[in-house]
């Protein structure tokens, strides 16, 4: 198998925050990685590392067989890196951008115009080159980002929450993009706090939580580890309690359901995890149609990455990005990425 990026036992810390406390993964040539967690869990630092923006306290970065820590500067030719946010001239046209950007990259002048034509039409942004990309749309300004990225044509393509505050559609064309690359042999490392996102386009992924790896694996390789399928049932369109736990006190007693949970912030519906069995649902409502309660709904489910999230951390994703909210100073965390 050949190496995309290795990352092994990697630190950083800022003053005394331990960014990334130990970070290890590795990504493989062609597939697209990703890492999962929630905000501040280590995600930025560990690839303003990799792309050799931040030095690492501690540990060992790869990029192919390049020691990305001794030699920074061959290992940005194998980088392409499109970050979260970046600060441009909003009065040039994209394809002056571009083109200043080429510079940059030290792309041979006679090649410059053709690559840069090729990567506007593959990105869809004909109509937009040659206005001033300070009236872009935030979808428009990404897929510029990411042509920026590509112009030198990286082994590694590096990108950092790239969907956020983008539309569904906006999403939707970037992941397809993603997808057609990695099939053009590109290898992908795309961070990322939407479940949703790294179900749909990593082949494998690691979850960071407060700078820590706490599970690697393919995405259904996690939610096998896991285990258990998931019932959300619904004994009306709004339960009331006595019924719930009724309902709850009879399935738990199923040989098959190995918990219960009501839940009233969806109208006491039931949340029940149970062993992958045949005919699971039929007798759930074989038990309940006994003491004549209904069910207006009745769903199972495999395992999704919130349950591996949950598994390995005790609090669903969505918890802990509310409770690393307001904890950070970003403007001064920008100041000391300047310095
Ligand atoms: N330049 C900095 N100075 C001080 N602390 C920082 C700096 N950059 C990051 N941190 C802190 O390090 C921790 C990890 O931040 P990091 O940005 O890597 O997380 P993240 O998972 O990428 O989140 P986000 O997606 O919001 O950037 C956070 O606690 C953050 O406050």
């Amino acid at each position: 198998m050949a190496v995309a990026v290795l990352i092994e036992h990697l630190q950083k810390n800022y003053g005394n925050v331990q960014a990334v406390k130990d970070i290890s993964f590795t990504v493989k040539s062609g597939e697209i990685f990703g890492l999962l967690g929630p905000n501040g869990a280590g995600k930025t630092t560990t690839i303003r590392c990799l792309c050799t923006l931040a030095k690492p306290d501690r540990g060992k970065i790869q990029v192919g067989t390049v020691d990305a820590v001794a030699d920074p500067k061959a290992a940005r030719r194998r980088l392409g890196y499109v970050a979260q946010e970046v600060a441009i001239d909003k009065v040039l046209t994209g394809r002056e951008l571009l083109g200043l950007q080429a510079a940059l990259y030290h792309i041979p002048k006679n090649s410059i115009k053709e690559r840069i034509n090729q990567l506007i039409k593959a990105l869809g942004i004909e109509d937009y080159a040659d206005r001033q990309s300070g009236t872009y749309s935030g979808g428009i300004r990404k897929r510029l980002d990411l042509a920026a990225g590509l112009l030198h044509q990286p082994e590694v393509l590096v990108l950092d929450e790239p969907t956020v505050g983008l539309d569904i559609e906006s999403r939707r064309l970037l992941w397809d993009f993603l997808l057609q690359l990695k099939a053009a042999g590109t290898s992908i490392l795309i961070t990322s706090h939407y479940l949703e996102e790294v179900d749909a386009l990593a082949d494998r992924l690691a979850i960071i939580d407060r700078g820590k790896v706490i599970a690697e694996g393919s995405p259904s390789e996690l939610k096998d580890r896991v285990g258990g399928d998931r019932i959300t049932l619904r004994i009306r369109e709004f339960t009331l309690e006595t019924e719930a736990n009724q309902a709850k006190n009879l399935l738990t007693a199923l040989p098959f359901v190995e918990s219960a949970i009501i839940n009233p912030s969806q109208g006491n519906s039931l949340n029940l995890i149970v062993k992958p069995e045949a005919k699971v649902l039929t007798q759930i409502e074989q038990s309940l149609s006994e003491v004549d309660l209904p069910a207006f709904s009745l769903a199972q489910s495999r395992p999704s990455l919130d349950d591996v999230y949950l598994a390995a951390t005790g609090q669903t994703l969505m918890d802990a990005e509310i409770a690393a909210a307001g904890t950070r100073d970003v403007k001064k965390e920008k100041k000391q990425q300047m310095k």
